[in-house]
């Protein structure tokens, strides 16, 4: 089937009409909620994702059978720039990695039950520097989008898109800061382990970053600050969406691509929830933004999906809960006297 979109814009038009949530569902999620063996509300959140899980695939009494990580991997050109403790090669070295099962991820990806896919986006041929120009043009980023989008497996149950990119804090810092505003220094962090001058030193470049791409919407800022594996994840978030597949949200990264999509039109990430917050410091500050809450706080600074897999398994116990728990009726346990009785 060929993809939906060839430019931003009807990307754009596309993101303004995808689907939402069952009502249906939910109401039916919560009312079976009331009658497991259990105190109201004793698994806390778990039973609000269980009732936001049943509402996204309009079932309630789902289960999560098939999650599906895709880990996106692409180039930087700020990274000549000197705002990595790494070097751009470490990107397609590690793709090696992702493919032999070496990873984090792919051990992770392993506990959860998840496939694992991996797609290298032109490696050879890092994206535009931002300190001094758009990364993409408006077809590069279409490119990008489209290979996101065509990664998901409309199978799949619960979605992760990670990423590798040396070089990718520095975009998602800019990307954040061109959408939230603030300063340079809000959203920066160390990354792979810069010191304190290679941060002031990052901090200019996304200052630098920003005031030479002036683009302003959703698109336009991803396509002028992101990379290719950030456009990537936002297109396959959106596919996720069109598809009724809830997604967990990763690290900084993962995040500020979404953020993207929010940006371009409110509630297109009413389908995602963030699976965790990382120890790079902007990202607490843009899930803030975001309204999102994290499920986990592990103190993870890796990337790759690593913290939205972990989370697989807490959505996967929410349902298994919610789906497969007893009834008071049915486990011949009394139920807590009501008001009347
Ligand atoms: C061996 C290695 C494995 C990684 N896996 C994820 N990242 C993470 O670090 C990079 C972002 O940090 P910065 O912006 O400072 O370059 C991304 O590739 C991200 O996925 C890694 C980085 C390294 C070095
Ligand atoms: O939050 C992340 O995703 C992150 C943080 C540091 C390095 N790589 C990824």
């Amino acid at each position: 089937m060929p993809t939906p979109f060839v430019t931003l814009s009807d990307f754009s038009a596309l993101l303004r009409d995808l689907p939402g949530p069952d009502a249906g569902s939910i109401a039916t999620a919560r009312a079976r909620d009331a009658t497991l063996t259990k105190p109201p509300g004793a698994l806390g959140r778990l039973e609000e994702v269980a009732a936001w899980y049943c509402g996204w695939r309009g079932d309630a009494r789902a289960r999560v059978c098939a999650p599906q990580v895709v880990v996106f991997a692409g180039n930087h050109g700020v990274v000549a720039q000197g705002v990595s403790a790494f070097p751009s090669e470490v990107t397609a070295q590690m793709v090696a990695n992702f493919e032999a099962g070496g990873a984090a991820v792919n051990q992770l990806a392993g506990v959860a039950g998840a496939r694992l896919d991996v797609r290298a986006l032109d490696l050879d041929r890092p994206t535009g520097d931002i300190a001094t120009g758009p990364a993409m043009s408006e077809a590069g980023c279409v490119a990008a989008l489209t290979a996101g989008w065509e990664a998901v497996d409309p199978g799949a149950d619960l979605f992760v898109a990670g990423e590798m990119g040396i070089g990718n804090t520095t975009s998602a810092a800019a990307i954040a800061l061109a959408i939230h505003g603030g300063t340079a220094a809000d959203w920066v962090g160390r990354g792979t382990g810069l010191d304190d001058a290679g941060l002031a030193h990052k901090a200019q470049v996304v200052a630098r970053a920003v005031a030479a791409n002036p683009a302003r919407g959703g698109l336009a800022v991803l396509a002028a600050l992101g990379g290719r594996e950030l456009a990537a994840m936002a297109g396959a978030i959106a596919r996720a969406r069109s598809q009724r597949i809830p997604v967990l949200l990763d690290g900084f990264i993962c995040t500020a691509a979404a953020a993207c999509l929010e940006a371009e039109v409110p509630g297109a990430l009413d389908h995602a929830l963030a699976a965790h917050v990382s120890a790079e410091p902007g990202h607490a500050r843009l899930l803030d933004r975001l309204g999102k809450a994290p499920l986990l706080s592990l103190g993870l600074r890796l990337g790759e999906g690593s913290g939205a897999v972990l989370g697989i398994g807490v959505v996967q116990s929410a349902l298994a809960c919610h789906s497969g728990m007893a009834s008071f009726s049915e486990a011949g346990i009394s139920g807590a006297p009501g008001p009347e009785a």
